[in-house]
């Protein structure tokens, strides 16, 4: 691992169930675990979609086939805050039953990153309780899962949860929110109960001994005469049995999608990175270190004093560091190495953990008006100051009947605004963003030149190559923004600094 990755917010997403709060931008951390109970159940679901985990059930949410809106609103409605570029629905669909089964202490199912966002609705062909086995099986088949790992998909998937009264009351008899029968006696427990109940004729599940009509649990379980379900009775191998199949169930993804290697927790990792001018001869270099720890308790005491808070995460302990410097202009930064007391230092493997002074958010002089329109500052190191300058923003757009965001790019030019300090003049630009978009993240490009080749003029025998001096391109990624924290009034944003 190298920073910066593109997987680095579902890095955090992943590992940080609790987290100060000024360190993860969008707040991203996790108060308790994704909604355990639900994400597990929306991602059958997306199964029976376009060849894999792609998300299109935003898309489908009106169909009758996926009745039960009301927990499944409310679980897009908790993953839509989570979304970004880098964190798509349908990876966020996959994290959460990594962090649903272990929030209920389950296995641990590797989490691997990459899965891209349909656009669009995608087939219908969901498992309901009333679908006749063939068609369910068929289902599960077209999915790449045979009548046995079907068997054991469905009995991984209930055991958390239940059936929700209010929106099938024709299973559980009762119309009422507070009717909500459960799979097993240990809902919030991933463990085998909802099989050893069901051998052992007390089971509550309200798909096995409710009305015929809708006992799809009980067709599914004993379609191969209970096979499957007598091996899931050893609670060991109902253990593996779910970790693989849970594990092959969200890497079940379009032929077009490559997932990254599984995301491990990385040691050392910068967080909330701000590098700005904030005065005629400085730029104010300011964040917060995260570090992993791995033996925190040294003779019953803790042996690190931290500065910024610590965070937690089912395995492992964080702890933040806070820190600001100011830097002259005329020195700039590329790149800084972290060191903790008397270790040695890290190095982001060798090379430190790059930077680019050439071109800096500034974040006290952006804002988002009336929380409509997003300006953005920049300060652009003079020797750029005539290369075109633009901003990438990635705006979240909401669309009634789509159960998630939807994320444009657009390309946002930064015009001069003839205001200069120091080595720095500043740009600005200024774009339209829906109310909701509150954390609206953004690129900064100084656009220069990607390539280093020469130029080849001439034609034929004549031709000769011209050295032209090539200005390279300045990208600085991906800006979590919490703008709105500015000024919210129609009055516009505060003003820029002068000399
Ligand atoms: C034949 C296939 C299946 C059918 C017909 C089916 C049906 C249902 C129904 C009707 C509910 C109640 C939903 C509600 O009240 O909101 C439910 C809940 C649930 N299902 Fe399934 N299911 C199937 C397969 C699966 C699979 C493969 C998984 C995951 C691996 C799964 C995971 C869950 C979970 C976790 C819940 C609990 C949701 C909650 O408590 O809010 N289901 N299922």
């Amino acid at each position: 691992y190298t920073w910066p990755s593109w997987t680095d917010e579902l890095e955090d997403i992943m590992y940080l169930q609790i987290s100060p709060p000024p360190v993860l931008p969008s707040d991203k951390a996790l108060p308790n675990g994704f909604e355990p109970r639900f994400t597990t159940r929306l991602l059958m679901i997306k199964l029976t979609g376009k060849g894999g985990l792609d998300a299109s059930l935003m898309y489908e949410m009106e169909r009758p086939e996926n009745q039960g809106n009301e927990g499944l609103n409310a679980t897009f409605g908790f993953f839509t805050g989570y979304q970004s570029i880098r964190s798509s629905m349908a990876d966020l669909l996959a994290l959460g039953v990594y962090t649903s089964v272990r929030e209920c202490s389950g296995p641990v199912i590797p989490f691997r990153a990459g899965r891209i966002d349909a656009t669009a609705a995608g087939e219908t062909g969901v498992p309901e309780p009333t679908t006749d086995l063939q068609t369910t099986i068929a289902q599960f088949e077209k999915a790449g899962f045979d009548k046995s790992e079907m068997i054991a998909m469905v009995a991984c998937g209930h055991t958390l949860g239940g059936v929700h009264g209010n929106d099938f009351p024709d299973i559980t008899g009762d119309s009422n929110e507070s009717s909500f029968p459960r799979f097993d006696s240990s809902t919030a427990r991933f463990d085998n109960t909802v099989v050893t109940e069901y051998f052992e004729g007390n089971t509550t599940n309200p798909l096995v001994v409710g009305p015929h009509a809708t006992n799809s649990d009980l067709r599914v379980f004993t379609s191969d005469n209970n096979v499957t379900m007598q091996n899931l009775r050893d609670p060991a191998a109902f253990r593996t049995t779910c970790t693989s199949i849970l594990q092959r169930m969200i890497d079940t993804v379009p032929s077009t999608v490559t997932l990254t290697e599984p995301i491990q927790p990385v040691d050392v990792k910068p967080m909330a990175l701000k590098l700005s001018v904030t005065s005629a001869s400085t730029i104010r270099f300011e964040g917060s270190k995260r570090r992993r720890v791995f033996d925190v308790y040294d003779n019953g005491d803790d042996v690190e004093v931290s500065t910024g808070g610590q965070g937690l995460g089912f395995d492992d302990h964080f702890q933040f560091y806070e820190f600001a410097t100011d830097i002259p202009h005329t020195t700039g930064i590329s790149s800084f190495n972290v060191q903790y007391s008397t270790e040695p230092l890290h190095t982001n493997g060798g090379g430190g953990f790059p930077l680019h002074s050439e071109i800096l958010a500034q974040p006290l002089q952006s804002c988002v008006a009336g929380l409509k329109q997003m300006k953005i500052v920049a300060a652009v190191r003079n020797d750029r100051a005539q290369i075109p300058v633009h901003a990438v923003v990635y705006v979240k757009n909401y669309t009634p009947g789509v159960f998630g965001a939807v994320i444009e790019k657009r390309k946002v030019e930064l015009v001069s605004t003839g205001k200069s300090v120091g080595e720095y003049t500043f740009f600005s630009g200024s774009t339209e963003v829906s109310d909701r978009s509150i954390f609206t993240q953004y690129d900064l490009v100084s656009e220069g030149d990607e390539g280093e080749e020469d130029e080849v003029c001439g034609e034929g025998e004549e031709e000769y190559e011209e050295e032209v001096e090539m200005v390279e391109m300045v990208k600085v990624e991906f800006l979590s923004t919490a703008l709105f924290a500015q000024s919210q009034d129609e009055s516009g944003c505060p003003a820029l600094l002068t000399a």
